[in-house]
């Protein structure tokens, strides 16, 4: 039944009620018929079985997944059981790479021995081309990587980036030493392996200067609209770069996402690459894909001021073009201010630049949490206000790679028990937050994660606001988007916090309080005797915002039913006597607050919590 919706419109509101309901009865008879008729079309139909009698199913998981959650949690006798039923220990897992992965993931040497023994080949590599070693020596797992090298291992074995796994392990970790021990028993000396690293910019410098003396164009670009020129700038290979400018290439070419090499050096702190790329000429004002400057997503404050002061002498010069052109700070030059980032071993012809992008915030996400470890509290307490966790916990950060079932909604199979299955997964494994569309779900771990560090938030500081597919779900990324929010649409946000009585709302809304604090200006520490009293009014800025939606989301009815004998009354009805408009309270039904028994029942007034 089609009806206009201009007609509809003009129908008295019961008529329109009654066509709206039979015009949804149509559309859902239509939907059954549809599906049967597919069902039909696909060969038999099912039957319905009426609810009383239908057969209580019980949900059953592959040997595959089965033995994943072994693995994770330790169960070492059900692994074997598992293996012995004949769990294929071939399974890729769902996060990619083998089950070896998984074990060196989660430090579970009994596993990752009863799979060698049965003839998992130990250098299968992800896409990433990660083999078990290297996710071994990210996580500092000395005991896995032990028995990687005792089963055979190849630690030459380069992923995507040049990496070989030795790059992966921090100075003076246990695993380093083992690694560097390995490698100098087998001959392999550092100074050949710097060699070999430093080998792919010699090699690309003859090839451009070859280039250059044969005539052939500079500003060619790949299928990605990638030049020889982004290549150098994200690889920092600065003789390339200077080689490629003097000899006349394109100071800014935009690759197929509109990236530009000035964006890379920026991104990945090129200091002095950049400063080259300026003198140049290089436009600092251009936008990408995601509409970033090369100031917008700089490495580093020195960047971001330099960038600045080129964006102004770019537009001064767009109205006055005799004005001089910016000139950087000679110490640049030198590249002693470039930042030590893997990038360093990028191989320049392998892959495109956005893939090499995200792999790069992976690697720098590890990293990072891995130069925590050994980083003294001093260095580090820049942000940390009243919640932080002291120096101990500083030394503790580890977050969980980023996984396939990260967001709900971005499941093939959502059904209740793959919902449940799924989040009881990420519990077990400490991921705590999940994403199910841009709505966050925290499961009370009731146990302290070292998740929560300034680091980590540092680590979700974002230009834009927009999820990084780099980083798991956590609650520093849903307070990042809120506050691009309210800059985008210049109004208040509020978060929502729903959930029964012990869920930890009161923590979440202090880690959103924290790292607003320290995201909002540099000089966190000068808010921190405020932060206490910050909590406590977003608390009641929340109530007050959504007064409508309190009842349901913020206090449990109970709490408002009466009060106990010297149990003092919410503040927020005082708040709302003296700040509500008299439309508000009249839409409430709160036209006089104060005459309410609840109110009167006390005349002391008490801030909730
Ligand atoms: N993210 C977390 N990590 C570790 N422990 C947590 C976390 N969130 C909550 N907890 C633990 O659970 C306890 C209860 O949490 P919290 O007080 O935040 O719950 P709540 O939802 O605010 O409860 P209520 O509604 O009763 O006020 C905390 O004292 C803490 O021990």
């Amino acid at each position: 039944m089609e009806i206009d919706q201009c007609l509809l419109e003009s129908l008295p509101i019961g008529q329109r009620q009654r066509l709206v309901r039979r015009m949804r009865c149509d559309q859902i008879r239509a939907y059954y018929e549809r599906e049967k008729s597919l069902q039909r079309q696909q060969g038999g139909i099912k039957v319905r079985v009426p609810p009383t009698h239908r057969k209580k199913h019980h949900v059953r998981f592959s040997l595959a997944d089965v033995v994943q959650d072994a693995i994770i949690s330790h169960d070492d006798k059900e692994v074997l059981r598992l293996l012995k039923e004949g769990a294929d220990h071939n399974t890729p897992i769902s996060s990619g790479g083998s089950l070896l992965h998984l074990c060196a993931r989660h430090d579970n040497v009994f596993a990752a021995e009863l799979l060698i023994e049965r003839g998992l080949n130990v250098n299968l590599q992800d896409e990433d081309l990660w083999t078990a070693l290297h996710v071994a020596c990210v996580c500092d797992h000395a005991d896995v990587v032990l028995l990687l090298l005792l089963a055979g291992v190849n630690v030459l074995l380069q992923d995507v980036n040049g990496n070989i796994p030795l790059d992966y392990t921090s100075e003076g970790t246990e695993t380093s030493y083992i690694l560097r021990k390995h490698l100098e028993e087998n001959g392999v000396d550092m100074s050949s392996m710097h060699t070999m690293k430093t080998q792919r910019s010699t090699t690309m410098l003859s090839d451009v200067r070859q280039l250059v003396t044969t005539g052939g164009s500079l500003n060619q670009a790949n299928d990605d609209g990638v030049t020889l020129l982004h290549i150098a700038c994200a690889s920092g290979y600065r003789e390339v770069v200077s080689v490629l400018l003097e000899s006349g290439a394109d100071p800014h070419p935009a690759d197929n996402s509109f990236w530009t090499p000035l964006h890379l050096a920026s991104k990945y702190g090129q200091t002095s690459i950049i400063s080259q790329l300026l003198k140049h000429g290089a436009n600092p004002t251009l936008l990408n894909c995601n509409q970033d400057k090369p100031s917008d997503i700089a490495a580093s404050e020195p960047i971001v001021e330099m960038l600045l002061n080129a964006e102004e002498n770019w537009l001064q010069r767009l109205k006055d073009p005799s004005a001089p052109l910016h000139s950087t700070d000679q110490r640049y030059d030198s590249g002693l201010h470039d930042l030590n980032t893997p990038v360093k071993n990028l191989n320049p012809l392998g892959l495109p630049i956005s893939k090499r992008d995200s792999l790069l915030e992976k690697c720098a996400m590890f990293r990072e949490a891995g130069g925590a470890l050994s980083r003294q509290p001093s260095q580090d307490n820049v942000l940390d206000g009243p919640f932080s966790s002291g120096a101990s916990k500083l030394e503790q950060v580890k977050l969980m790679p980023p996984a396939p079932n990260d967001d709900l909604a971005s499941l093939s199979e959502l059904t209740d028990s793959s919902l449940l299955y799924e989040m009881q997964k990420r519990f077990g494994n400490d991921q705590i937050y999940t994403y199910i569309g841009h709505i966050l779900l925290l499961v009370n771990p009731n146990k302290e994660l070292p998740i929560y560090s300034t680091l980590v938030s540092q680590l979700y500081l974002s230009s834009t606001g927009r999820l990084c597919s780099s980083l798991p779900p956590h609650i520093f990324s849903s307070a990042e988007r809120a506050y691009h929010m309210m800059l985008q649409e210049r109004r208040p946000q509020c978060f929502i916090l729903s959930g029964e009585s012990g869920s930890g709302k009161t923590e979440v809304c202090k880690h959103i309080v924290r790292h607003l604090t320290a995201r909002s200006s540099p000089a966190g520490f000068a808010l921190e005797p405020r932060m206490k009293h910050v909590s406590l009014d977003l608390s009641v800025c929340i109530m007050i915002n959504n007064l409508s939606r309190m009842y349901t989301y913020m206090l449990e009815k109970s709490r408002l039913v009466h009060l106990l004998p010297h149990q003092h009354n919410f503040n927020i009805f005082h708040l709302m006597a003296e700040g509500l408009s008299p439309e508000e309270k009249s839409a409430l039904y709160l036209n006089n607050v104060l005459a309410h028994r609840y109110v009167t029942e006390t005349c002391s007034i008490y801030m909730y919590r």
